[in-house]
C-alpha cells in the first residue's frame, strides 16, 4: 500500500553538456522518488537507442500520459513487472520507440520511490542489509578522444585509482591532489594552457597521448609519496572511436600513429607493464572478442581489462565475452540498457564469472546520484564517475553520506586486483 504509485511526472531538463534529457517523478501513497538520465558520447553500437529521432522533444508531450495510464496503480515494490512493462511499453527490441533513456528514468525514479515510501536509503532498498562495502572512485584527470576538443590526446581517459585509501573521504581528496598536480605538470610544460577541461572535468591539454600518460604517471607518483596514499593510473582507450575500418587499423591523429589490432594489443601490454597500470578500458574496438581475450591473457593477471562498448551492459553479449576469455571488467551503465533489473541481470552474471563489476556515469550527465546507491547496492569495488565538476561530485560526495550512515563502512578490498 505505501508503495503504490499515484502518480508520474516526466520533464524536460539539461545535462552537463547543455543537452536536453528527461528527470521522472515517482510519487507513491508514501513516498517520492527522482531519477533522470545521462547519454553518452562514444556510445557502443549495441547500446539500447537512448531517444527515438527527435530527441527528446519528439516523446516528452506523450510519453507521460502513455507511462501514467499503465503504471499508476502499480506497486513501486515490484520492479521486475515494473521494467517488463516498461519494455511493453515501448515494444521494440532495442528501446528505439520511448528511448531507453525514458525507461531507465522511470525504472530507476519507481526504486528511488519504492525505497523512500519505506523509508529507506536506495542502496538499502536495493541491496538489503548486507553491503557495507563502499566502492573505490576510478577519477578523471585527463579527457581526449570524444570527449575533449582538437589537440587533444587521442586516448580518451586517463584516470586514477587511490589504491592505498583507507576512506572514501581519503579516496576523493586523493583523486582531487591528483587532479590539482596534473594541472600543476602541464601547466609546466605548456605555457599556454588555459586550464581547460573535458565533458567529464578532466583536463583538455594540447598532448599527445604519451605525453599525458608520462604526466599522469609522474602525478600518480608524486601524490602517493606526498600523502602516502598509493595511487595507481588507469586508462579508458574507447578504442571504437580510434578504429579506422576501412584500413582495419587504430588510428592516432594528434600523434599520426597507425596500429594494426596486435601492434594495439603489444602497444597497451606495453604501457601496462611500463607504468604499473591498475586498469584499461575498451584497450580493443567493440566486436572484437578475439583482440580482447588476447590482450586480456597477455595482461589480465596484473590489470584489470574492462569493457564498455564491447558490452554495452548486456548480459547476452557479456555471455560471449565470457566463452571468448574476452576482458576480467565490465562497465556498468544503466542507460545503456535500459532498466534497472536488466542491469542487475548483467551485474549477476559478471560477478558469477569473476569479471570485476565497475558501475558508471556517461559522459553527459546530471547531480543524479542514483549511481552511487547502485555502486553500494551491488558491491561494485570501483565507481567510475569523475572527480571534479557538480555533476561529479553529487555521485562522490553521496557516497561520503552513504558510508557516514553505516554502522561498519569499509572501502571494497580492491587490494585483490593489483
Ligand atoms: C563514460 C564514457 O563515455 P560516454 O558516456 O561518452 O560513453 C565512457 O566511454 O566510458
Ligand atoms: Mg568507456
Amino acid at each position: 500500500m505505501d508503495s503504490v504509485i499515484e502518480d508520474i511526472r516526466v520533464r524536460k531538463i539539461l545535462d552537463s553538456r547543455g543537452n536536453p534529457t528527461v528527470e521522472v517523478d515517482v510519487i507513491t501513497w508514501n513516498g517520492f522518488g527522482r531519477a533522470a538520465a545521462p547519454s553518452g558520447a562514444s556510445t557502443g553500437a549495441r547500446e539500447v537507442v537512448a531517444f527515438p529521432e527527435g530527441g527528446v522533444d519528439k516523446i516528452i508531450s506523450e510519453v507521460e500520459d502513455i507511462i501514467s495510464s499503465e503504471l499508476i496503480g502499480m506497486d513501486a515494490e515490484d520492479l521486475n513487472e515494473i521494467d517488463l512493462v516498461l519494455k511493453e511499453i515501448d515494444g521494440t527490441e532495442n528501446l528505439a520507440a520511448i528511448g531507453g533513456n525514458t525507461t531507465v528514468a522511470v525504472s530507476m525514479a519507481v526504486a528511488k520511490a519504492a525505497a523512500s515510501s519505506y523509508n529507506m536509503p536506495l542502496y538499502r532498498f536495493l541491496g538489503g542489509n548486507i553491503p557495507c562495502e563502499i566502492p573505490y572512485p576510478l577519477g578523471n584527470m585527463i579527457n581526449g578522444g570524444a570527449h575533449a576538443g582538437k589537440n587533444a590526446p587521442d586516448i580518451q581517459e586517463f584516470l586514477v585509482v587511490p589504491v592505498g585509501a583507507e576512506t572514501i573521504t581519503e579516496a576523493v581528496f586523493t583523486n582531487v591532489n591528483v587532479h590539482k598536480k596534473i594541472r600543476e605538470l602541464i601547466q609546466a610544460k605548456d605555457k599556454s594552457f588555459t586550464g581547460g577541461k573535458g565533458d567529464e572535468g578532466g583536463w583538455a591539454p594540447n598532448l599527445t597521448s604519451e605525453e599525458a600518460i608520462e604526466i599522469q604517471v609522474k602525478a600518480c607518483e608524486m601524490v602517493s609519496d606526498e600523502t602516502g596514499v598509493l595511487v595507481k593510473p588507469s586508462l579508458d582507450m574507447a578504442a571504437s572511436e580510434l578504429w579506422d575500418p576501412a584500413s582495419e587499423e587504430y588510428v592516432y591523429n594528434r600523434e599520426g600513429a597507425r596500429r594494426s589490432t596486435g601492434e594495439q594489443v603489444d602497444f597497451v601490454a606495453d604501457i601496462i607493464d611500463t607504468y604499473g597500470y591498475f586498469y584499461v578500458e575498451d584497450p580493443i574496438r567493440e566486436g572484437d572478442f578475439a583482440g580482447f581475450a588476447e590482450l586480456t591473457k597477455k595482461s589480465g593477471k596484473k590489470c584489470l581489462i574492462c569493457g564498455d562498448d564491447i558490452f554495452v551492459t548486456n548480459k547476452d553479449i557479456l555471455a560471449e565475452g565470457i566463452e571468448a576469455g574476452a576482458g576480467n571488467a565490465i562497465i556498468i551503465k544503466p542507460n545503456q540498457i535500459g532498466t534497472l533489473t536488466d542491469t542487475y541481470k548483467t551485474v549477476e552474471l559478471a560477478k558469477n564469472n569473476k569479471y570485476v563489476p565497475v558501475v558508471s556515469h556517461r559522459s553527459g550527465e546530471t547531480t543524479d546520484d542514483t549511481i552511487a546507491h547502485m555502486a553500494v547496492a551491488f558491491s561494485s569495488p570501483i565507481i567510475k564517475t569523475g572527480a571534479v565538476g557538480g555533476e561529479r561530485i553529487a555521485k562522490l560526495n553521496e557516497l561520503v553520506r552513504i558510508a557516514e550512515e553505516m554502522t561498519n563502512p569499509k572501502m571494497a578490498d580492491i587490494n585483490k586486483y593489483r
